[in-house]
């Protein structure tokens, strides 16, 4: 209960859109009162119909008066339930709709620190599963359980208008069937919910780490291994969720079996009341009738509290994401872009990567970043992209931190990694994934830049060549130099570069950093690289060791200087 007080206090995700939404809420639980109320009274008229119809009617009014009747509930009860879930569905969809809108402004608000964060599957399963759980609070929890709370009260008040005893009687069983059960199964379903969930979120994040990974199974020769593992998780996931059926079912039952109880007490109750000849006959079966209807609406309340505990742990989820910035100024242009490290530190857990590092990038410098592997060169290029925050120190960017120019980093910081990804579409669309509002001639432009005009005019459908899934279509170097010319769309001021010629063979190596270097010759270029090839494109090369630089100087002067360096030199040409 704690939880949930808390839980409810500190929501950014449920309880401003109940705010907002009043009027939709009032509606939908009224209608639903509405249709419970329509469905008991049918009964209730066809009860007495039956048993009138049975006796000699003193006047056809009597038999003529219960058919109109029955024939408006009829109606009255589908047409109540048509407009309630008319008003709960459209409620419910703008829901789903604004907050899966608020989900992806909050993933792309942080786009590449989220992929630090969280999995692949771990994010899809926010969008594809925590959402349709939220949406399931409103349909099967909150709009059953206030139009219950209704029918307590309606009740209670109907059936004290014909004796108070009884109706403290029929109180106390409803809240038995509306308080205590629900309670019950709350808890009792728990640590099976959170069971269902944990497991229906490894599937997702496994799932995707599979597909992503599908190659190496298939290389490896491990196809029935994948298969088997996903199985495993599989069947845990049918066992729990048939346990969970299994208790659904008993707990209906027990609803079923009290409410019998009611009805048998209102039978007997009701035979007294006409020995005592207080009561037309005739009442009996209707007052009993009526009582069927209701059940409905309890095994309705039941099962949505005790499925609450998958709200609380989507609630939970979606208050950990970033809360996305709503608005929407237009960043300022920064004109000085002086990239400045001061003091700083980061750690992974205990390990310090970076240790009080400083290092200053003039505008349209171009540096290089080497080191072994694992020396923490990726760690520095995330700190300038904001991916993740220093511990101690400042990053800046023209004297502003990093961290509070995120709406205009992708301005300002283009990054081309080992391998850029280019989507199923044609040739003009990847490019102008760099900058959407760029003309074909810009685009085309920029092609033509990195030298792959020879390549588009050799294809028969040109710019409009589809990529295939991943830019399979293209070889490596080729995909690399389409990732360069929406680079040079984008037209951010620095450039960082990941290893972007890691996958290729020296000589397309060499071409592909030489036209990279001659097309983005005005802007700064941060480079980290193992290799050497190209080396002399850089004014300063920096060797990163223990968190610190071990070497900082230009590489015609560590050609003289540094031993490590030569050796590097002569690998390199080895190679
Ligand atoms: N998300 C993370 N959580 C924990 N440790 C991490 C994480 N990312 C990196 N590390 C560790 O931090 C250290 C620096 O990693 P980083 O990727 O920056 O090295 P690198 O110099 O870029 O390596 P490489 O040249 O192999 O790409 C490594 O020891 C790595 O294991």
């Amino acid at each position: 209960m704690k939880k949930i007080k808390q839980l409810v206090a500190s929501d950014r995700w449920i309880v401003p859109f109940l705010k907002s939404q009043k009027s939709g809420l009032f509606w939908s639980i009224l209608l639903n009162l509405f249709t419970i109320i329509a469905a008991s009274a049918l009964m209730f008229v066809s009860g007495y119909l039956i048993s009138r119809a049975a006796q000699r009617p003193d006047n056809i009014l009597l038999i003529y008066v219960p058919i109109v009747l029955t024939r408006a509930f009829g109606i009255a009860r589908p047409v109540f339930r048509y407009a309630q879930r008319l008003v709960s569905h459209n409620w419910v969809l703008r829901f789903v709709s604004k907050s899966r809108q608020r989900l992806y402004e909050s993933v792309a608000s942080t786009a590449s620190s989220i992929r630090g964060r969280l999995q692949t599957g771990e994010v899809l399963s926010l969008l594809a599963d925590d959402l349709d759980q939220l949406q399931n609070l409103y349909l099967r929890t909150l709009f059953p359980l206030g139009a219950g709370l209704l029918v307590y009260l309606f009740v209670g008040v109907a059936v004290g208008v014909a004796n108070w005893l009884f109706m403290l009687w029929w109180l106390f069983m409803l809240a038995i069937v509306m308080v205590i059960v629900p309670m019950f199964s709350y808890f009792a379903n728990r640590a099976r919910v959170h069971k269902q969930k944990q497991l229906q979120s490894q599937l997702y994040t496994d799932a995707t780490d599979a597909v992503l990974g599908l190659q190496d199974w298939i290389l490896s020769g491990r196809q029935k291994d994948l298969v088997a593992q996903q199985g495993r998780i599989m069947a845990n996931l049918a066992k729990t969720k048939h346990k969970g059926m299994q208790f659904g079912w008993w707990r209906d039952f027990a609803i079923q079996m009290l409410v019998l109880i009611l009805v048998i007490t209102t039978l007997i109750w009701l035979g007294g009341q006409f020995r005592s000849n207080q009561m037309a006959v005739n009442f009996i079966a209707a007052f009993t009738l009526a009582i069927f209807p209701l059940v409905d609406n309890f095994v309705a309340v039941n099962q949505g509290v005790s499925e609450a505990s998958f709200y609380e742990d989507s609630i939970e989820r979606l208050n950990t994401l970033p809360v996305p910035d709503a608005s929407h100024i237009e960043p300022e242009k920064l004109d000085d872009t002086t990239v400045v490290l001061n003091h700083v530190t980061f750690n992974y857990g205990n390990k310090k990567v970076i240790d009080q590092l400083d290092l200053v990038i003039q505008p349209g410098a171009k540096i290089a970043l080497l080191g072994r592997s694992g020396s923490g060169k990726t760690t520095l290029l995330k700190l300038i992209a904001a991916d993740i925050l220093p511990l101690s120190g400042r990053v800046t960017i023209g004297n502003q931190s990093v961290s509070k120019l995120q709406h205009q980093l992708s301005q300002l910081v283009a990054v081309l990694d080992q391998q850029a990804y280019l989507f199923d579409t044609t040739i003009l669309n990847n490019v102008r994934m760099g900058n959407i509002k760029a003309t074909d001639e810009q685009v085309k432009m920029a092609i033509k830049q990195t030298g792959l005009q020879p390549l588009i005019d050799s294809l028969p459908d040109g710019y409009e060549t589809k990529m295939q899934e991943a830019g399979t279509r293209f070889s490596g170097g080729e995909q690399q130099r389409f990732a360069l010319a929406r680079i040079l769309l984008q037209d951010a001021p620095i450039v960082i570069l990941d290893e972007p010629t890691v996958s290729l063979d020296p000589k397309t190596e060499h071409d592909v950093l030489t036209q990279i270097f001659k097309v983005l010759q005005d802007r700064t270029i941060i480079w980290v690289t193992h290799h050497l090839t190209g080396i002399d494109y850089v004014e300063k090369v920096y060797f990163l060791e223990n968190g610190q630089f071990s070497l900082a100087d230009t590489p015609e002067k560590l050609r003289k200087t540094s031993t490590h360096f030569q050796q590097l030199l002569a690998m390199d040409e080895f190679y």
